[in-house]
């Protein structure tokens, strides 16, 4: 599909991507752009073979490259868009990976002036609470979601052959305005590592952490692994997403104040109520996923 790959940025999804094209055979040639701090882990994506070639200049990065992807913390792009200024090349298609679309485009606009036409933006629903390219995996994107939105200056072939790309890795792609994906998100992927890393911070400040752990089991595992995530990724994105997600923090409050209220008031109705519309709720969400 591309004659080369830049990954601006080469961790645990941009690896993954380079994985996944390499597999499928859509790249001759896959190359990683990082910065000096990022050199150790730029060698080990070139020593698991997970691109051909790295470099610490960008310009060097970018020559002849026909698809750039950016896979760096949201809170990067913006610096680095500034960076990719001088080097922008009309024949290149451009996209990212960030979890928050809104503040990528504004990043866009505020770089360019107005988002460029051949600049897609897109999401892979999919990822871990690891980092770095040795959390990198072959088939992270296979029949997982990823979400392109697209503005109105994006050039419609531009668009086609990014969703092409991400098909080809193993994406099931939908395209969606820009406000609405951070709506969704916000729900469903923000909130959740949100609250996680709340909970866990709570807990951990306890005296009694060292016994609460020592007796903690599946439960507690399951509902806390996102709180493993990077400190600074979340960090960018929920500063990124706080519009969408101060709200749903707002509803939260008043959902724990209700059961609050009710266990003060031994008001069975009411919890067994909610318990048993948020296990059918789940089992609607399980039911998607399998269909
Ligand atoms: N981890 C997930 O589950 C997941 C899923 C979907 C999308 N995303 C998004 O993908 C992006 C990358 O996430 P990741 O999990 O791969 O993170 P990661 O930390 O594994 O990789 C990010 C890489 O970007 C490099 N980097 C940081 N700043 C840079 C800069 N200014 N210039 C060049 N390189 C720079 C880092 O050295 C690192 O190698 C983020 O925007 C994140 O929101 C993550
Ligand atoms: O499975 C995980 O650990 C993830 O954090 C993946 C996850 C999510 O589902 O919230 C995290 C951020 C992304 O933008 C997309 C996917």
């Amino acid at each position: 599909m591309f004659n080369k790959l830049c990954l601006i940025g080469v961790g645990l999804i941009g690896g993954s991507i380079a994985r996944a094209a390499r597999d499928r055979g859509l790249c001759k040639t896959i190359v990683a752009y990082g910065r000096e701090i990022d050199l150790d882990n730029l060698k080990e994506a070139r020593r698991l073979g997970v691109v051909d070639e790295y470099f610490i200049n960008l310009e060097a990065a970018v020559k002849d490259a026909d698809c750039i992807v950016i896979a760096t913390p949201v809170g990067a792009i913006e610096k680095v868009l500034g960076e990719l200024q001088p080097y922008w090349s009309d024949r290149a298609v451009y996209s990212d990976v960030g979890s928050t679309k809104g503040n990528v485009v504004d990043a866009a606009k505020r770089v360019f002036g107005s988002v460029p036409s051949n600049f897609v933006p897109a999401h892979p629903i999919a990822g871990a609470e690891q980092s770095g390219v040795t959390a990198s995996v072959n088939g992270l994107f296979d029949d997982k979601r990823l979400i392109i939105t697209p503005v109105e200056q994006t050039d419609p072939k531009a668009t086609a052959s990014i969703q092409q790309f991400w098909q080809r890795l193993g994406a099931i792609v939908s395209i969606m305005e820009v406000d609405h994906h951070d709506a969704i998100l916000a729900a469903t992927s923000h909130l959740p590592h949100l609250l996680a890393f709340v909970l866990v911070d709570l807990l951990g400040r306890k005296d009694e952490q060292v016994e609460i752990f020592k007796y903690a089991a599946g439960g507690f595992k399951d509902f806390t692994r996102i709180a493993s995530s990077d400190p600074t990724m979340w960090l960018d994105i929920c500063l990124a997403n706080r519009q969408k997600l101060i709200p749903l923090i707002q509803q939260l409050k008043q959902e724990l104040d209700t059961m609050e209220l009710a266990l003060e008031n031994d008001d069975s109705q009411q919890i067994f109520q909610t318990f048993t519309y948020a296990g059918q709720a789940r089992q609607r969400f399980l039911d998607q996923l399998t269909n």
